[in-house]
């Protein structure tokens, strides 16, 4: 391959580059995959309906994250420990992510402290959090983002504790060395249950219990509605956004605890499996929301035409997750710049062909479902 020339294309890519241990742990699903697979095909399961002689001649996809201006509606999902992808890490995503003005989100679980991420652009970075039951760590991580200038805070809700990925599991994977955990001091460090023996923090009857914290899942599994979120506001005053929403139930008691944002997620299949297509799931939380606040989606996004489909579908954006890691993986920053301006170009061409000159344009009307879904030639 000379020259990749679509998204699938730095999947292959990055395979070929990576170690087979930090392939596993990005490309991974839960158990049977069947949502990772899901979230992928039930974009094919829609169908443009483009309009046409609209004068395409000018096609402007400017739009915005929470307000803050972005080149386009594409942004970068938060994913964790990106310097085994590449050793710039989130760096390299960082410095993508400014060229192409967008927004980037800093997972917790970064390899390169959280103030060494943000850079002086008019790109967004919004902070990942997991919250754990040791608050006062969390109130830190807090001031520090806030700090450091990161516009919004990101509240995973989908992850009370790490869902089983059975490749991670059989590789007994865990963060290589040199990298580590970079926004937490060295106690906090991810350890595998067989480390913990070794070091005579655990006996051998509580390993069956610590397997699932080979991923340092220390999150506090006891977070409610009235308590966490009432927290948070105490804490910040940064807006709020809550990523894994998946029902209108819970959409409509993020507007009712006043949160400033959703993304619709299911953690790209890695938590809960056979969970809906994220793309399935929006339409629901879209018209739960009723425009009180904005909601995201991500999950499966490989084509412009899947960010043209979530925009139809109500989506104020859509974030990616694997394919800017397969970027990083393929070629560092050059590698995550080319994933964004692919996709770009993609949406681009998907709108004046379908005839929408503006992100505004883009409405359900556009859209129509279809029960056939080709096989991938
Ligand atoms: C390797 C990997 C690590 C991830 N780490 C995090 C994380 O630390 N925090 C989080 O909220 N989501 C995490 N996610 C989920 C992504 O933010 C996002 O929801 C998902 O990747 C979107 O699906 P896609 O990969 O199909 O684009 C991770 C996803 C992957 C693939
Ligand atoms: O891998 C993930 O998807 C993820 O969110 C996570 C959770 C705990 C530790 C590291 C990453």
């Amino acid at each position: 391959m000379t020259q990749p020339a679509c998204i699938d294309d730095f999947e292959h890519l990055a395979k070929a580059r990576l170690p087979k241990a930090a392939w596993d742990y990005y490309a991974s699903g839960a158990n049977d995959m069947e949502t990772l697979q899901d979230n992928c095909e039930a974009f094919r399961r829609y169908r443009v309906r483009p309009r046409v002689l609209r004068d395409v001649s000018r096609i402007d996809t400017a739009s915005d994250f929470l307000g803050f201006p972005a080149s386009c509606p594409i942004g970068i999902a938060p994913s964790a420990m990106q310097c085994m992808a590449h050793p710039d890490g989130e760096r390299a995503t960082s410095q993508a992510v400014a060229q192409f003005q967008s927004c980037m989100i800093l997972s917790t679980y970064s390899t390169t402290p959280l103030e060494e991420v943000v850079k002086p652009t008019n790109a967004s970075y919004w902070f990942q959090l997991y919250l754990y039951q040791n608050r006062p760590v969390s109130a830190d991580l807090i001031r520090r983002a806030e700090r450091a200038g990161y516009r919004a805070l990101v509240l995973t809700v989908d992850t009370p504790q790490v869902g089983r990925r059975l490749p991670d599991a059989r590789n007994v994977f865990k963060l290589p060395k040199p990298w580590r955990l970079a926004n937490f001091p060295k106690e906090f460090q991810i350890l595998t249950a067989s480390e913990r023996a070794a070091a005579g923090r655990v006996n051998q009857g509580e390993m069956d219990e610590l397997t699932n914290e080979s991923l340092g899942n220390r999150s506090d599994t006891t977070l409610t509605w009235v308590e966490c979120i009432p927290w948070l506001r105490q804490v910040t005053s940064l807006p709020i956004i809550l990523k894994g929403i998946l029902t209108q139930e819970d959409a409509l008691l993020a507007v009712k605890h006043g949160c400033d944002g959703i993304i619709v997620s299911n953690h790209g299949g890695r938590q809960l499996d056979s969970v809906s297509a994220s793309i399935d799931a929006l339409p629901e939380v879209v018209a739960a929301v009723k425009g009180r606040l904005e909601v995201y989606v991500d999950g499966g996004i490989r084509r412009g035409s899947d960010v043209f489909k979530a925009l139809a579908l109500g989506a104020k954006g859509v974030f990616i997750g694997r394919p800017a890691l397969w970027g990083l993986g393929y070629n560092g920053q050059q590698g995550v710049e080319e994933v964004l301006k692919i996709l770009h170009d993609e949406l681009r061409l998907t709108m004046a062909l379908a005839g929408c000159r503006s992100i505004a344009e883009i409405n359900p009307g556009c859209l129509c479902k279809s029960k056939f879904v080709p096989a991938k030639l």
